[in-house]
């Protein structure tokens, strides 16, 4: 068993309900004294009844009597034990829960979320935190109750014939033993399969969630994914088994063992009868004696098995709430902008081992200045968004708030200081006016201001016009509080409403807006352009699009290709300068002509090569970018 975590569980257990968790051991003390008392109640009671025509009534009836309370006694107190266990697990369940979410908020950056290990971890942690300080109760007020039980039936035994007291422990190491293992090897499978645990959760999300049931049924994938997730189930349920079987055979054995003790034991007492030494009374009470021995070790060891179980994941959730920060925040409040902010030479990969998704970015954007971001797919602007919102930290580099590196400020206070939409942003299933008034906590109750957000995202007739205006719940898998069904919205009306949530932030020093337009029809598109080019005037905006049309107006268009600027200066200047952002440019306009013009701008160099990739040290790209964009995605 994890015994180094037991402490810390049974502390857990404590802090959470002292009252409950006293009460509890009280009665546990009390039940535990209860068996024997019963046993011997009994013992006498045969014992009078034994003297058959010369029973002293009253004394019998007495006893009957006392026997009967006893076992009232005994079903109200396990009631009440029940009760107060299940007071102490919920309490514990809120706690542990309460404190296992806050620790995943703390998370500031995004690489946890991405590591696989993390979610498993994740995930045992759930099951240990709810289990363990459970369990490790149970155990303790087990073991209490059970070692007076114990105490109590060896005492009788000593009356009766002392050796089986040795017999009796003797037989309880195997058990011990026994259990020990089976507990390592229950929650080293919950380890093994949680991945593949995992995956089944996932499938089974695919099969049953409407995000992907379109999908699923035009490409018949639904037999495919049913196969992956019987695999998955076969595998988990597979593993169970096996450990189970294993299990049982344990188990058996213990069995054998503990019917075995119990028949030496009874022969014993049956010569002790012979000899006249022992009541048939004494006969009685030392086969429940010897029951009540085993029965108590084999709980015992049963729940340290349990515990033991339960203890191990029990780790995984102090590791995780016990975590050193992902992103150390600095304590400096992140303060207004006046100047801009600046990537100096930022590089940046995903992963150690990973190729270079950022490679020496160095890029201005000036306080109260447009700047648009222009680049193919995987050119890296997305990401360059992440950083700028300290999803991630830059590998080398800086990137600095009126040039002060932002690694220096309080995380979430720099975080208040920006509103962003996501190219893949949320669609909460809430009501629509909380769907806007998330962008700012602090005025989601601030219906004027939420109208305002979505009036500048032209979707505040939309959302005013549903059934129940603002109050209106946006699900399609969920119903209101009064149990109405939810309403859907469409997609490109969904990008209108995560687009208001960022403008709930009026006052963000900083506005980032990741391909806003992708989803909207052509006059929602120029609509919301207009909207948000009145919103962006005067402000420090990032707009990343591929429509390059809605960049026309921006202060500074900056082109990005494979991680690098390889351009940058105001629209005019760029199409004069007929190089690359141009060449896009006329690409794009030229699918909207009847007969498409050649596009006059340069093609791209044959010979031109990736930039290499540095090895130690970073080197700025001395060489000018001449391999054209290709074509607009
Ligand atoms: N979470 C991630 N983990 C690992 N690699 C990633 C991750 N996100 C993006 N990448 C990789 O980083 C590169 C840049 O991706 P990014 O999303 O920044 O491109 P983008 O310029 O925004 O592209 P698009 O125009 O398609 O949105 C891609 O090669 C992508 O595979």
């Amino acid at each position: 068993m994890s015994t180094r975590a037991a402490p810390a569980a049974l502390a857990l257990s404590w802090r959470a309900a002292p009252l409950a968790s006293v009460a509890s051991l009280a009665v546990t003390l009390a039940l535990g004294v209860l068996p024997a008392t019963t046993a011997w109640t009994s013992k006498l009671l045969l014992d009078e009844l034994a003297r058959g025509h010369t029973v002293r009534v009253g004394r019998a009836s007495w006893l009957v009597a006392a026997g009967a309370a006893l076992a009232a006694a005994m079903t109200i107190l396990t009631l009440v034990s029940t009760q107060l266990s299940r007071r102490v697990q919920r309490a514990i369940t809120l706690r542990t829960q309460d404190q296992l979410y806050e620790r995943v908020n703390a998370i500031a950056g995004l690489r946890s979320f991405e590591d696989p290990v993390f979610q498993d971890r994740l995930r045992l942690a759930e099951q240990g935190a709810q289990g363990a300080p459970g369990a490790i109760t149970k155990l303790l007020t087990e073991t209490v109750r059970n070692a007076i039980v114990i105490l109590g039936y060896l005492g009788t035994l000593m009356v009766l014939w002392p050796p089986m007291a040795g017999f009796l422990a003797l037989a309880a190491v195997p058990a011990f033993l026994a259990q020990r293992e089976l507990a390592r090897r229950r929650a080293g499978t919950t380890e093994k399969m949680m991945e593949t645990a995992r995956k089944r959760y996932f499938y089974q999300a695919l099969l049953t969630d409407a995000a992907s049931a379109k999908e699923v049924r035009l490409f018949g994938l639904g037999g495919f994914f049913h196969g992956r997730l019987l695999a998955m189930l076969r595998a988990t349920t597979d593993a169970d088994l096996a450990v189970e079987a294993y299990a049982a055979r344990v188990q058996g054995l213990l069995g054998l063992l503990t019917a075995a003790v119990a028949a030496v034991a009874g022969i014993v007492v049956v010569h002790g009868i012979a000899d006249g030494r022992v009541s048939l009374g004494g006969f009685m009470l030392f086969t429940v004696a010897v029951g009540g021995v085993q029965s108590a070790v084999s709980a015992i060891t049963t729940q340290a098995s349990t515990s033991g179980q339960y203890l191990r994941l029990f780790r995984s959730w102090r590791d995780l709430v016990d975590a050193p920060a992902d992103l150390p925040s600095g304590t400096t409040p992140a303060p207004a902008l006046r100047h801009g902010v600046e990537l100096r030479d930022v590089w940046f990969r995903y992963q150690d081992d990973g190729p270079w998704v950022l490679r020496g970015v160095n890029l201005l954007i000036p306080a109260g200045q447009a700047v648009g971001l222009v680049g193919l797919n995987g050119a890296g602007k997305s990401t360059l968004v992440k950083l700028l919102c300290r999803f991630y930290a830059p590998e080398r580099g800086q990137i600095l708030w009126d040039g002060v590196d932002v690694a220096e400020f309080d995380i979430a206070s720099l975080r208040r200081r920006i509103g962003a939409t996501f190219q893949d942003f949320c669609r909460y299933d809430a009501t629509a006016a909380e769907n806007v008034g998330l962008g700012d906590l602090d005025r989601i109750g601030d219906l004027a201001a939420i109208r305002q957000a979505a009036a500048d995202a032209g979707i505040d007739a939309k959302l005013a016009g549903l059934r129940d205006g603002y109050a209106t719940f946006l699900s399609r898998v969920f119903r209101d509080a009064e149990l109405k069904a939810g309403t859907a919205l469409s997609g490109g009306q969904w990008q209108r409403v995560a687009i208001a949530r960022s403008l709930m932030r009026r006052d963000a020093d900083l506005l980032i807006l990741d391909e806003p337009g992708s989803g909207l029809d052509p006059e929602a598109e120029h609509e919301v352009h207009l909207a948000l080019s009145r919103h962006r005037a005067g402000r420090t905006s990032l707009l990343i699009s591929h429509r390059l049309s809605t960049l026309r107006d921006a202060d500074l268009i900056v082109v990005l290709r494979e991680g690098r600027v390889v351009e940058q200066g105001g629209h005019t200047e760029l199409m004069a300068a007929q190089t690359d952002y141009a060449r896009l440019f006329l690409t794009q306009a030229a699918g909207y002509r009847d007969t498409p013009e050649p596009v006059s701008a340069p093609s791209p160099s044959p010979t031109s090569e990736p930039p290499s990739e540095p090895r130690s040290e970073p080197t700025p790209d001395p060489e000018p970018f001449h391999a054209a964009i290709g074509s607009a995605s």
